[in-house]
């Protein structure tokens, strides 16, 4: 007797770590459904082609999905993968975000081939980031030290750390970990000392809203955890109307049935930081979101971020 075999088609950018990740995403897939074969349908996004500009000034939300959405749209792919922080709060219209999958390490790295971590670094070191998130804890912290942006996809990023353009760089461990290159990581970065972004170390799978047959095929790569803390940092983000490049930290954790969310809104410079947490049961996740963004706003984050939207 033979079976019909389905196929499910992944639009996913080229870089290695988004190679990596709709890999793992098949290979998930097909572990779960031996009549099941996926392909990579591989493309070029807005975000990708544009190198040399820091994201904050492209603007835009969304520059890394656009590309993958049309093709789901129109038919020429069935899902797409993001890393949950790149990944706009909106959907467009017959979209939707349908799986989270687990989570992984969602601490920022610090990466260095002479420190072991911030503390260590001497006055006046160069430190690489372009999110603006790192930039402004680092700031606070370590207002001697000269940030410089660094763009590109990771390979890029430690090749310009090797040249000796930096004395340090900042990545998240998520990416290094999956790409299988832990070992560059000097130290990991507390959320006490850099509150990661929303999302972070997350990967989401998003979908054509009426395809119940790839939906099926999806929900075996469900992680109820990470859904719980990405919807309560998610919701913080779009209550204080942050993009993907925006002075934004947001960080959950789940315990039995209780959600801890921490959050905050920084000016670029560092000369500012303004912070909040709560907690909640894990039904309220979303409540908790939007709580905590509203005592941010109340505090003064919305005149914070419209300085950094202006800026832009
Ligand atoms: N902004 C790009 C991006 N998007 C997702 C990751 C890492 C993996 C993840 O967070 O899931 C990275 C690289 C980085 O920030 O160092």
């Amino acid at each position: 007797m033979t079976e019909q075999v389905s196929i499910l088609r992944i639009a996913t950018r080229k870089s290695a770590l988004a190679l990596w990740q709709a890999e793992f995403v098949k290979a998930e897939l097909e572990k779960h459904h031996t009549n099941l074969k996926v392909e990579l349908v591989p493309m070029s996004t807005k975000g990708d082609k544009i190198l040399d500009t820091p994201l904050a000034k492209i603007g835009g939300k969304g520059l890394f999905v656009k590309e993958l959405e049309q093709a789901m749209l129109e038919g020429r792919a069935d899902i797409a993968v993001h890393s949950m922080k790149d990944v706009p709060v909106d959907f467009p219209e017959g979209l939707e975000l349908h799986t989270i999958c687990e989570r992984e390490d969602p601490r920022d790295a610090f990466v260095s081939n002479t420190y072991t971590s911030l503390v260590e670094l001497p006055e006046g070191a160069v430190v690489g980031t372009s999110s603006l998130r790192r930039q402004c804890q680092i700031r606070a912290a370590r207002p001697d030290l000269v940030i410089k942006d660094l763009r590109g996809n990771v390979n890029t990023r430690l090749a310009k750390l090797d040249a000796g353009e930096f004395d340090a760089i900042i990545l998240a461990a998520a990416g290094l970990i999956r790409l299988e290159m832990a070992d560059r990581i000097a130290s990991y970065i507390e959320p006490e000392e850099s509150l990661p972004a929303n999302g972070q170390g997350a990967v989401g799978i998003e979908c054509r809203s009426d395809d119940a047959q790839t939906k099926a095929f999806l929900a075996p790569l469900e992680h109820t955890d990470t859904r719980i803390r990405v919807l309560a940092e998610r919701a913080m983000n779009r209550r204080l109307e942050g993009g993907c490049q925006v002075p934004i930290g947001a960080y959950a954790e789940v315990s039995g049935d209780q959600v801890h969310l921490r959050g905050l809104v920084g000016a670029v410079d560092g000369s500012e930081i303004l912070r909040g947490e709560c907690s909640g049961t894990v039904a309220e996740a979303e409540q908790l979101g939007i709580q905590l963004a509203e005592s941010l706003l109340a505090q003064g984050a919305d005149k914070i971020l419209a300085e950094v939207y202006r800026d832009a």
